[in-house]
This record gives C-alpha cells, structure tokens and sequence, in this order.
C-alpha cells in the first residue's frame, strides 16, 4: 500500500473505485481484500496516524499504555444510571489498525449458535457447517499456532493454515474454545505473533497490499455525501483535518464503505443526514434517510474487577524474572460460563434465558493476574485478581449527536446494566466465582473475597458494589445494526448495505447485532471477511 499523509498529497489522477471510511479492524481487512482484484484502486481514510509511529503498538505488554495515549480517541460515556451515574472512560483505537492496534488481542469466535442467529439475520451464505468456523467465510483470517507446538495447544479444524493474521497461546493446553462451543476454561489465544508481536489489521493485512491500496492518515472524514443533489447514492466522503478547516470531497467509482466502528460509523451516518429524521433536525442536520436505528441497539458487556487473596505466586514478579514481560499479557486464561436453568436470575427472579443457546455463555471470567501484597490496603496476601462480565448484556444503548458539527464527538451511551436482568446475571456471575474458588482444589491457596469484602454476600450489597464498581468490558457491537432486508428495524442489509442509500455499506463491529460469547475482533474480521467476497462478488 501507498501511504499519504495528507490530502493534497493524494495523485490527482486517479479515480478510486472504492473508498473506505476508517482503516480499523473492519476497515483494514475489507480494504486488503478487495485489493486483490488490481484492476480496483482503493483509497483508506483514517483519522489517526500510522501504527509504525506508535512501536507501542507492536508490543503486546504496553498495551494498557496506548489508553489515553495519542493513538486512543479517548472518549467518556455519558452518565450511565445502571452505574450509579458514573461516567466511564472508553477507549477506541485513533490509529491504523483501530482497536486491533492497541486492544488486548485475546481472540475468541463465538458460539455456533450465535452465528446461527446471526444468519438467521437473512446472512444466507452462513449456513450452519460454515458458522461453525469463520474459516467458512472466505479463506479465514488466523494463521493457526504458527511456529508454536500445536500439539493440543489448538484444534486445527478450527483454524486457518494461511491466513495472515498471527496467533499465539501463553500456555500449553488441550482445549480449544474457538471451535464453536467456547463454554468451559481455556488459555487463551492472542493476536500475537511467533516474535512476540502484536498481530493486527494492519499488520497482518493492510500493510501487505498492494500499491493499488491507498492510505491517507490523519484524516477525518466529517460525512458522505449524495453524488446527486436530493440523492441518496452516498458515493462522496467529504474530509477535512480540524474544524474550521478546509473541506474536501472524494467520489468513489463503485461504493464507499464506512468502516469507522462502533461510535465513528453512527457518527458519520448521522451528520451525513442517515438518521431518526426528528433528532437530527433537533441538531441542526438536514434528513436525507430516515432511519431511526442508525446509532442505537449498541449492546455491551459489562465487566466488574474483584479479587481474592491466594499465596500463590506473584505472576507479575514471575513475568519479569523470566524476562518475558515484553510478550507475556497478564490476561493467561479465562473461563466462559454458562448459569445453570436453576440460577436465581431464572428461577427465582423468573428472568428468560439471554444467550443463543447451550453453547453459549452468560458470564466470563478472565483471570487477570495475580498480584503482590499491598500492606496499605490491609492486604498481606497475594490477591487473585478477575474480571467477571456479563457478555449477553440485554441492555441496549445509543450514539447520538446533538450539534451539526462533525468534528464534535457523538454522545455514548452504552446503557450498562440499565436492564434488571443484567445486574442480576453479574450478581450472581460474582457467587458463581465464589463458588468455583471454593472447590476443594483451591483450598490452602485461595481464600476468601477482597474486592468485594466477604460480608458483601446479599442481592443488596452486591448490586451496591457493582453498581460502583463496574465498567464496560469495551466490546461494543451493533450501533449500525445488520437485519433482514426490509425489517423496519436496523442500519445495514444482510449484504451490508445501508438501508435506503446506494454506494454506501458498512463494514466493522457497528453491524453486528448483538455481544457474542467472545471478545468482539474475531466477530469484527469475520463480517469483515465475509463483506469482501460480497462486495467482490458483486463487481465480478
Ligand atoms: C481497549 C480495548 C481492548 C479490547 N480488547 C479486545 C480483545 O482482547 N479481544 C477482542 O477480541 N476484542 C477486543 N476489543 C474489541 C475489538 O478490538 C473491537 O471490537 C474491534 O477491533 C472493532 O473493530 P472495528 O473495525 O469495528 O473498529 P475499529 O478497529 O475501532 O476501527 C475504526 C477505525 O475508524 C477510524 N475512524 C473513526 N471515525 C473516523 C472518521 N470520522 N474519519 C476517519 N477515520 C475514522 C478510527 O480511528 C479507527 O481506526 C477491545 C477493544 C478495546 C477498545
């Protein structure tokens, strides 16, 4: 690929044939792949900077310190009630790559029978055999265990051989939760390579295109734009670098592809006229699309950190007297579990299953780290640390705009825990931890709750901590949601069109309609890959 740095860099003799709005984890792999037919010319726009300036990005132990830093849009949610109004910090990736730059890298797929109902969408080329694995879609993105003993480590049924994207395990294990059926405990996969690099969109795809790949940094592209007045063929992006500055408009040949995630992609919509015609007018946008789901239906996990005292041994200090803290991430293994039907939540509070199905779960715990003592908190042991989250959250949320100015940030709401049935699922994903931490094989190592306090055992005091306590696990899907061609409800078609335009798709974690049993990238590079072939296919 071509890399620019500025728009009037770009050669003035060159129409592209598509252009993509955002060179995230979508937006990277999309663009690759339709590079490969060389007759197209394809342009990426993105707002941030090139990963290969920020080497941070490269290595995986640095990964917290890309938050807040000059690659992360660095955004704040709106107060959110379900967290006693508290308004929480929320990282998206300002950088080449996008998330996948500067994200966690844990690599999980889902269960079969979320990408069942994902299909059931009206995707009609998901047909079973194939949701069983995102290979299915196209040539598949992962590379397998690369150089690292497989043996037991990975299912290779389950894996590509030759795709680009790299992956890696801490730990040796017989198990393999990317095959479809992620509940149970496994060590996890990363998006990291045999040296103990970072594996993302970009470097895995979109730096290996070719020349007829352009990308331009450091832009941002305010909205699309009708190629005719009163149209609704969005195959114009206008850009510009700050406000008050000079705006530019780029025509693609074929479609422009919005690719800018959970909050860039509602965001572009909706000062681009595709929205609830009633609050766009409110702020100031003229309507062009009336679409009242562009930037609702957001659904995100909600996770809430607690520890337990152990003496087992410091992984912190065990990382850096190996010397392997540079690949090594705190984050070893994580269980994904499925509440019995007995569980309060459904028997006694008589909420309704929220998962797909069996194979899928209601809570996960990702065992963080186990840390030092810490004798000014009164803590003399070692704690156990975990995140437990909610992953099926039925709570929904919104990005909405209230200004007429694009380079204002949109309002987050992911409407954490606003739902009953949620906070009852994480009260009681907390008792289950307690529980399996209970089991004898625990005794003599881990002994009993620091955050939160033992006595904290009521539905009362429970939802009290969690309501302080708790954050989004930064997996939001579904802000441009992906329904049956002619629901009244949703953003995109099953082929990733928007509704009611022309020349316009939508390609990352913005149409996926609702949280799977996983961590989002993986669901992200499979609709991803499957948008390519139909795009490809299309133009064939
Ligand atoms: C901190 C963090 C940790 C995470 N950890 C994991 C993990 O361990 N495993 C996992 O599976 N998932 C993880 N996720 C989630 C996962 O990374 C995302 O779901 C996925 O990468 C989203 O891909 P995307 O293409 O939708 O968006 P992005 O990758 O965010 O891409 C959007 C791109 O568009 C650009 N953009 C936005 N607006 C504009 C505009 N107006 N003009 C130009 N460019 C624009 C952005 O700068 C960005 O590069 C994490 C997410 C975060 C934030």
């Amino acid at each position: 690929r071509v890399v620019f740095q500025n728009v009037e860099d770009l050669p003035q003799d060159i129409q592209y044939d598509f252009i993509v709005a955002g060179g995230g984890t979508g937006g990277s792999l999309v663009a690759t792949r339709l590079a490969e037919n060389t007759n197209w010319k394809i342009l990426v726009i993105e707002a941030g900077g090139s990963n290969e300036d920020a080497w941070q990005t490269r290595v995986p132990a640095l990964w917290q310190s890309l938050w807040k830093s000059r690659v992360d849009w660095n955004y704040t949610t709106v107060p959110q009630p379900g967290l006693n109004n508290r308004a929480v910090d929320y990282p998206r990736g300002k950088v080449l790559g996008g998330c996948s730059s500067h994200n966690t890298m844990i690599y999980t797929r889902g269960a079969k029978s979320e990408w069942d109902r994902y299909a059931e969408l009206g995707v009609k080329s998901w047909e079973r055999e194939q949701s069983t694995n995102i290979r299915g879609i196209g040539r598949g993105v992962d590379s397998g265990p690369g150089n690292l003993s497989d043996a037991g480590h990975f299912d290779p049924a389950f894996h590509g051989t030759d795709g680009e994207l790299s992956l890696s395990e801490e730990f040796p294990f017989n198990q393999d939760w990317n095959d479809g059926t992620p509940v149970g405990t496994a060590w996890n996969e990363f998006t990291i390579d045999v040296k103990g690099m970072r594996s993302s969109a970009t470097t895995a795809f979109l730096s290996k295109a070719g020349d007829n790949v352009h990308v331009l940094l450091n832009t941002y592209v305010t909205r699309v734009v009708p190629a005719a007045s009163n149209g609704t063929d969005f195959r114009v992006v206008e850009v510009g670098t700050k406000e008050g500055g000079e705006l530019k408009q780029i025509v693609a040949n074929k479609e422009v592809i919005v690719s800018g995630g959970i909050f860039g992609t509602p965001q572009i919509l909706l000062y681009s006229g595709i929205g609830n015609g009633e609050e766009l007018e409110a702020a100031g946008v003229q309507t062009l699309v009336d679409n009242p789901s562009v930037g609702k239906n957001l659904s995100d996990q909600v996770t809430v950190f607690v520890s337990f005292s152990t003496t087992i041994d410091d992984t912190v200090m065990e990382r850096n007297r190996n010397r392997t803290s540079c690949k090594v991430i705190p984050l070893n293994h994580m269980s994904f579990i499925r509440l019995p039907d007995d569980a309060p939540p459904f028997s006694e509070e008589g909420f309704s299953d929220t998962t797909t199905g069996e194979d899928a779960s209601h809570v996960e715990f990702s065992f963080f780290q186990i840390g030092a003592p810490d004798p000014d908190a009164g803590v003399m042991n070692s704690t156990l640390q975990v995140f437990v989250s909610n992953i099926h959250p039925v709570s929904r949320g919104s990005v909405t705009i209230s200004t007429s100015n694009p380079f204002d940030y949109a309002a987050v709401d992911p409407g954490l825990l606003a739902e009953p049935v949620d906070m009852s699922i994480l009260r009681e994903a907390i008792r289950s931890l307690r529980r399996l931490l209970s089991a004898p094989v625990f005794q003599g190592s881990v002994f009993g709750s620091v955050v939160p306090p033992a006595n904290v055992t009521s539905d009362e005091d429970l939802e009290g901590f969690v309501r302080n306590a708790a954050n989004s696990w930064l997996h939001g899907v579904g802000s441009a949601s992906m329904s049956p061609k002619g629901a009244e409800w949703g953003v995109v078609d099953p082929d990733f069109r928007v509704k009611g335009t022309t020349g316009l798709r939508v390609v990352d974690a913005s149409v996926v309609p609702f949280a799977p049993t996983a961590h989002t990238q993986a669901q992200t590079y499979g609709f991803a890959e499957l948008a390519s072939l139909l795009i490809a296919k299309d133009y064939a």
